[in-house]
């Protein structure tokens, strides 16, 4: 299963980010998006999760073949580690959270209250739930923040081995993973700014 996208238009606040963004992402592959900060990644990467509308285009898998890993990782506070993976599995139907858990290094914490990890910890958990979901299409933003050197390693072969699944990739990343991946720079997308008044944008075009 392939996703498409195809000239894709974003916006956030009302401001319009990014247009005319068109790729493929096919099975076993990868893209890095790039773009300095503010550029859109995070707003893009939410239009095609389905978390918020395109102004223009359209993505060919749904919603519910994504799923989406952000700074807010929705972990919650008050469950173990195990439980958050178990209450995320039975949601998605995933019959064990033991791969999970070992694939983040979270065997030894799994009885931990999240409220006591550290981000690292709790990111990795964040993480975590991207194995219990059992989606095809990962769309990761900044996944590696507040991972050590070690985690960071670990994290890129677990997406190594999505991808080896014939899962996809798609990922908003300052640093460099490891990863056999695409690049896709988003400068050349970067929307023109708009005055809003009519037939201004025209006359100092
Ligand atoms: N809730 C919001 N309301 C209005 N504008 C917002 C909101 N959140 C973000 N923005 C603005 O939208 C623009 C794009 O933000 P976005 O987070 O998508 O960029 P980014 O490329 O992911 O940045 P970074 O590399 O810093 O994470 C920025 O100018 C930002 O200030």
């Amino acid at each position: 299963m392939t996703c498409t996208v195809t000239d894709l238009a974003c916006a956030r606040g009302g401001v319009t980010l990014l247009e005319r963004v068109s790729f493929a992402l096919h099975p076993g592959a990868a893209l890095c998006l790039r773009g300095p900060n503010g550029i859109g990644k995070t707003t893009l990467l939410r239009t095609i999760a389905g978390l918020q509308p395109a102004l223009r285009g359209s993505v060919t898998l749904p919603p519910d073949a994504i799923a989406y890993a952000a700074h807010a990782d929705g972990v919650k506070d008050t469950l173990t580690v195990a439980e958050n993976l178990a209450f995320w599995a039975a949601i998605h139907g995933t019959p064990g959270i033991a791969p999970a858990l070992e694939a983040l290094d979270l065997a030894t914490l799994r009885d931990r209250p999240a409220r006591e990890l550290s981000a690292g910890q709790r990111r990795r958990l964040g993480l975590a739930r991207l194995l219990v979901t059992g989606r095809p299409l990962w769309v990761l933003d900044e996944p590696t923040v507040s991972l050590d050197a070690a985690s960071v390693a670990r994290f890129a072969g677990v997406v190594q081995a999505h991808l080896g699944q014939g899962g996809m990739a798609l990922i908003a990343t300052h640093i460099d993973l490891g990863l056999v991946a695409d690049v896709l720079d988003l400068a050349p997308f970067k929307a023109r700014p708009r005055s809003g008044i009519s037939g201004f944008d025209e006359a100092f075009a």
